[in-house]
């Protein structure tokens, strides 16, 4: 008897066989029996059909299989295998998966184990249209049985009836059922189960592209959750400051520096900026990122200063939901939001020595591990430090490991305070106006000459940061649009200070000629023309001459710095 499965063929088939035993003269009660089981079969096989099409995933294929055949079919478990991709092998596909069921002895179904095709039963299978029934006791005394079959011998079975499954008439797997009796499924059903395993290759094809969309949704939502991380972290930047895409200044020193980001920032190399505070150090680095070829990802900062300690290694390394108190989300480090492009780690010189060694770890290795994870991440990421610590120093004394300093200090650039180049100072100031007027509001646009003598002559142990304040105060406290009045700090704090003792008071002219002396220092002895120490001081050159005279400063004390 032929069939492919079609329920009305079925019926059909069922109706003639029905007329052929009335004609053999069976009696109508057992015929009306009959008719009634058939069509209990079918309302099984129909429903049966009917959930396949809405079958997602594996487990809903498992217990659609287990409830509805098991209303047709008296068997004790069952096994749908498929060929991999190798073409050699097959797995387990769709099993029982409870662990008090895979606890037998013997090889228990697993998707992960691969077994061979050219055992006996596959085949067999492969090469018959029909469903073969399979003695277990039998079957183990091949020399070719699979290697599995000891655990359903195990489990009591002594029957399976195996049949394969096809796809676009290809062979795709084996659908296997295991009883504990024989001779349990009438072959009589056999062109059903047929029919039933076409219905099962639906089902798989539908499981297996919704594991392919499955797969590529997370692979989606991960990519998504980066984005989302960078996007957070760029708008906590935006806010955090103001966006300068430019580097002020003229100063030959200045230059040099611009000499050494050509130099460096088309290669991997780790760079190490020095500075005092608000030197520009982040400018440079940021200008650094901007120049090299890593200039499409993200420059992600670190301030080693303000890194909590109970979050610190978090904050560097991530970690995953759950991995302590308060980890209710799972977070991407900075190392992992840096990665193909540049770290920044601003006041490198606070780290604590702890996080020390897990950053040279991390720098070493190139890769990391989130806290409470499994996976070892690999990283790959430019880094540029800075400090404004002598790192040397703080080796010597213990504060700083030299491993790390050495692993740092590849190409060290240093940015000359402001005090050495003053020549920046005027173009700093027009930058600052022009752009703190448009932030405040007010028509602020331009200084007068005095005051930028006055600025000139200051020694700003804050640097650009202090001077950047310092035009914003005065704009704020200005009237007009010419700002005429600077508030300078009352006292010179590099002078205020000695070695933290208080400095002896000065008469009037002993300050009048530490200020010249001071500021001919500053000018390199350069007394007129633009620069020079009268343009500084505000004064015709020929006072200062006579000033000079009158104090008896000489050459060499200009020059003495
Ligand atoms: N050459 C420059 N041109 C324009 N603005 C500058 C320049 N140098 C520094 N600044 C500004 O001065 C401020 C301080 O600069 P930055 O934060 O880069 O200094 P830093 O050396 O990193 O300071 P710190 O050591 O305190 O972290 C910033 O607002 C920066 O934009």
């Amino acid at each position: 008897m032929e069939s492919n499965g079609n329920l009305s063929e079925i019926e059909n088939q069922e109706h003639a066989c029905l007329e052929d035993k009335e004609e053999k003269g069976l009696n109508k009660k057992e015929l009306i029996e009959k008719l009634e089981q058939k069509e209990r079969e079918n309302k099984v096989l129909l429903s049966l059909s009917n959930s396949i099409a809405s079958i997602r995933n594996k487990l809903d294929l498992f217990d659609v299989i287990d409830q509805k055949l098991k209303k047709l079919f008296d068997f004790d478990d069952f096994v749908i295998c498929l060929i991999n991709d190798d073409q050699q092998t097959h797995s387990a596909f769709i099993y029982n998966q409870k662990e008090d069921f895979l606890k037998t002895a013997g090889i228990a179904p697993a998707s992960s184990e691969k077994y061979t095709l050219n055992d006996g039963m596959c085949r067999a299978m492969i090469s018959s249209e029909k469903p073969i029934v399979f003695n277990v006791e039998a079957v183990l005394t091949w020399h070719d049985a699979p290697a599995w079959l000891g655990f359903w011998h195990n489990k009591g079975i002594k029957e399976m009836i195996g049949l394969k499954m096809v796809d676009r008439s290809s062979c795709i797997g084996f659908f296997y059922l295991y009883t504990k009796n024989t001779n349990s499924v009438s072959n009589v059903y056999f062109d059903l189960l047929h029919g039933i395993s076409l219905q099962i290759s639906v089902a798989i094809s539908n499981i297996k592209a919704n594991e392919k969309i499955e797969q590529q949704l997370q692979e989606i939502n991960t990519y998504k959750q980066k984005l989302e991380d960078e996007k957070t972290y760029l708008q906590e930047e935006v806010l955090h400051k103001y966006n300068h895409s430019e580097i002020i200044g003229q100063s030959h020193s200045l230059k040099g520096v611009f000499h050494l980001i050509d130099h460096v920032a088309s290669s991997d190399s780790t760079v190490l900026i020095l500075g005092e505070t608000g030197t520009g150090k982040e400018l440079i680095a940021r200008a650094l990122h901007n120049a090299s070829p890593r200039h499409k990802e993200l420059m992600v900062k670190i301030n080693c200063a303000a890194l909590p300690p109970t979050l610190a290694e978090s904050e560097l390394f991530g970690h995953e939901k759950g991995s302590f108190t308060g980890a209710t989300e799972r977070r991407i480090g900075k190392f992992e939001l840096a990665h193909n492009g540049t770290l920044f780690l601003d006041e490198i010189g606070e780290l604590s020595l702890d996080l020390q060694v897990k950053l040279l770890r991390a720098l070493q290795e190139k890769e990391i591990e989130r806290i409470g994870g499994k996976t070892v991440i690999k990283t790959n990421v430019r880094i540029v430090a800075a400090t404004n610590r002598n790192l040397l120093k703080e080796v010597e004394k213990g504060n700083f490991r030299s491993d790390l300093y050495y692993r740092i200090n590849v190409f060290p650039i240093s940015i000359p305070p402001l005090r050495e180049r003053i020549d920046d100072i005027p173009y700093l100031v027009s930058h600052f106006i022009a752009r703190i007027s448009k932030k405040t509001g007010r028509q602020v646009n331009a200084i007068s000459k005095s005051a930028v003598n006055k600025l000139m002559a200051y020694t700003w142990p804050g640097n650009i940061r202090e001077l950047e304040h310092l035009i914003e105060r005065s704009i704020l406290l200005n009237q007009g649009n010419i700002l005429k009045d600077i508030h300078l700090p009352k006292i010179d704090r590099t002078e205020s200070v000695v070695n933290g003792t208080e400095q002896k008071i000065k008469t009037i002219h002993e300050n009048e000629r530490d200020h010249i002396l001071s500021i001919l220092k500053r000018c390199n002895g350069k007394i007129s023309g633009i620069g020079g120490a009268a343009e500084v001081l505000n004064i015709p050159a020929t006072t200062l001459n006579s000033k000079i005279k009158k104090f008896n400063i000489k050459r060499e004390h200009m020059l003495n710095k």
